[in-house]
């Protein structure tokens, strides 16, 4: 994450020695969560809904369409068995490159020791002695934005370096792991912090909580009620709902039966001594530690904390001389936070900065659960413009409730936007991101993400026609998969049950994404190389690079095209 108070490199593109400059726009088409799983019965989402267009990609131009890679270390993560996701994904297709990603930095600063040396734990330290040490965060083992066992050793590293008394701030997840497993990890950190108290006299305890999509993390500040409900929780102490146990809590929010809560949207709570009184207020001097590694969701809460002056809710109480860290800086451009425990991953040269250095108009748009995604992730993690002269953001706001109950989420007006873009005549390269197939797919609920994905088909569909009749070429894909399967299963494959109820699945899938190129203005021999069967979403930006008339730079991972007919 470089700041833009660095001089520009000076960033050239040569043309490509055989793929001519568009005569038209280039679309690039992101379907968020959209996977090819080669798992085709009735919970694959993608497969059942009415999807013609993207059939249609697959099966008529075989040498025009397949699939990469989009988990694991294919896009920095620590090992294959970890999913895509958003960051990472946009991080890859925006930069053509692999970088070890903020999951596997923080491994590695935990693996070292070198978390324990940087300049963020220093200012931790100075509370240990005769202030609390707050953590906030998701707890989970989904690896999207947080690991618990992570987070385990950072409990054990501050207890060993003599924090007295820490309080945890608790995120139920429900979205990147099956619904109902929080309470289970909720006991799991009980345990590890009876063994603190055990080995080392470190008064621990949860002291607040809520579900991830109700309480603290919102993002692209959707809605900041959201946060809000954290700070009341997290510093002030005040939750409607009031428990003596943090088990008891989540249980008890939860609920049974027809009425459950999922884990993602439960109640915020605060948990309370025998007198009443809230058992972790965060107050003047203490340290607060941010320990998710993504940054999307932690940035409304940072300002929240980092900011004197803030305006988007009444905080009503603002502690002083908190010692504020994150588990990475989370803006580079905003330098927030300002204090952080490891250095995050340093994406530098991407493509949004060889376009804007060599004259290219660019128009971005989704809505605001991927505005980011379209803009900050894929300028590697940089919040705004490298020219505003060359380059329009279009954020079409979202609706504020989940996702199942508006599976059509903004596809028609992205899909509007993204056609009026191409037909406007005023950007070489257009790129869109669909956010349905990935949001709704979250929801767990299968029908509203077989029409989410119907839909996106269509819009997909309209957006080829009038790229083709502008004569530009495209490009679609997606970011990693989740629409692709909707059900929880046996190691075997079979869909897991609760009586007669498939268990649904929430979180994303580790299946391949599609990529299929063409369009009326693509010459006729660019076909994709055969040599690259392990290709991941790095290799995709070299290939719009291509389409748009440039060479890849050298430091890119490879193009996936290539022109057969040389000249024509
Ligand atoms: O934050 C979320 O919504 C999920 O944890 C991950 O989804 P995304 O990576 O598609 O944003
Ligand atoms: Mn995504
Ligand atoms: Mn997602």
């Amino acid at each position: 994450m470089a700041s833009s108070s660095e001089p520009p490199p000076r960033l050239v593109l040569t043309p490509h020695d055989s793929i001519t400059p568009s005569p038209g726009p280039v679309l690039v088409c992101i379907l968020d969560g959209w996977g090819e799983n080669k798992n085709k019965d009735e919970f694959n989402a993608v497969h059942s809904a009415d999807t013609p267009c993207m059939d249609a990609l697959a099966e008529k131009a075989p040498d025009r369409y397949r699939t990469v890679q989009a988990h694991g270390v294919a896009v920095g993560l620590p090992t294959n068995a970890d999913m895509g996701n958003s960051e990472v994904g946009h991080n890859a297709l925006g930069s053509g490159q692999v970088v070890d990603q903020g999951a596997r930095l923080v491994d590695i600063a935990l693996e070292t020791g070198s978390m324990f040396e940087s300049d963020g734990w220093r200012l931790v330290a100075q509370a240990f002695e005769d202030r609390t040490v707050h953590l906030i965060g998701l707890l989970s083992d989904g690896g999207v934005h947080s690991r618990a066992d992570q987070v385990y050793k950072l409990l054990r590293g501050a207890a060993e370096r003599g924090a007295k008394r820490i309080r945890m701030h608790i995120l139920t997840d429900g979205r990147d792991v099956p619904d109902g497993s929080s309470v289970g990890f909720v006991q799991q950190l009980e345990g590890e912090l009876s063994g603190l108290a055990r080995d080392h006299g470190v008064d621990g305890k949860i002291a607040s909580g809520g579900g991830r999509m109700y309480v603290t993390m919102d993002r692209y500040e959707a809605d900041w009620g959201i946060v809000k409900r954290g700070w009341d929780a997290h510093v002030l102490g005040r939750a409607p709902n009031r428990f003596k146990d943090a088990v008891e809590a989540v249980k008890t929010l939860k609920g049974e039966g027809a009425s459950a809560k999922s884990d993602q949207w439960l109640e915020p709570f605060v948990i309370v001594d025998e007198e009443g009184s809230p058992v972790g207020t965060i107050e003047d001097g203490d340290a607060v530690v941010l320990f998710n590694f993504r940054a999307d969701r932690m940035v409304e809460i940072s300002k929240a904390f980092e900011y004197e002056e803030f305006a988007a809710f009444d905080r009503e109480r603002f502690p002083s001389g908190l010692r504020f860290v994150g588990m990475m800086q989370y803006d580079g451009d905003l330098k927030l936070p300002t204090n952080y425990l490891v250095p995050p991953p340093l994406i530098n040269r991407v493509s949004g900065q060889y376009l804007v250095q060599n004259g290219i108009k660019t128009f971005a748009c989704s809505e605001t659960q991927k505005f980011g995604h379209v803009t900050f992730f894929w300028n590697g993690n940089r919040s705004g413009y490298f020219d505003e002269e060359l380059e329009t953001y279009v954020e079409i706001p979202s609706d504020n409730v989940p996702f199942n109950q508006a599976p059509d989420m903004k596809a028609r007006e992205i899909c509007e936007a993204g056609k009026e873009a191409m037909f406007s005549g005023r950007y070489q390269m257009v790129r869109v991101n669909f956010a349905n197939p990935d949001m709704v797919g979250h929801t767990g609920d299968l029908q509203a993400t077989m029409r989410a994905c119907a839909l996106v088909d269509k819009c997909v569909q309209e957006l080829l026609d009038v790229c083709d009749e502008v004569n530009g070429r495209w490009l679609v894909t997606a970011d990693h998969g989740n629409a692709d399967d909707m059900v929880q299963r046996k190691k075997t494959g079979e869909a897991l049950y609760h009586g007669d109820v498939p268990l649904p699945l929430t979180s994303h899938t580790l299946a391949p994404v599609p990529v299929a190129v063409g369009g009326k203005g693509l010459p006729e021999g660019v076909r994709f190389r055969q040599d690259l069967p392990k290709a991941g979403l790095a290799n995709i930006t070299g290939t719009y690079i291509n389409l748009l008339g440039f060479a890849v730079p050298d430091f890119y991972e490879p193009s996936l095209i290539e022109n057969v007919q040389e000249g024509k």
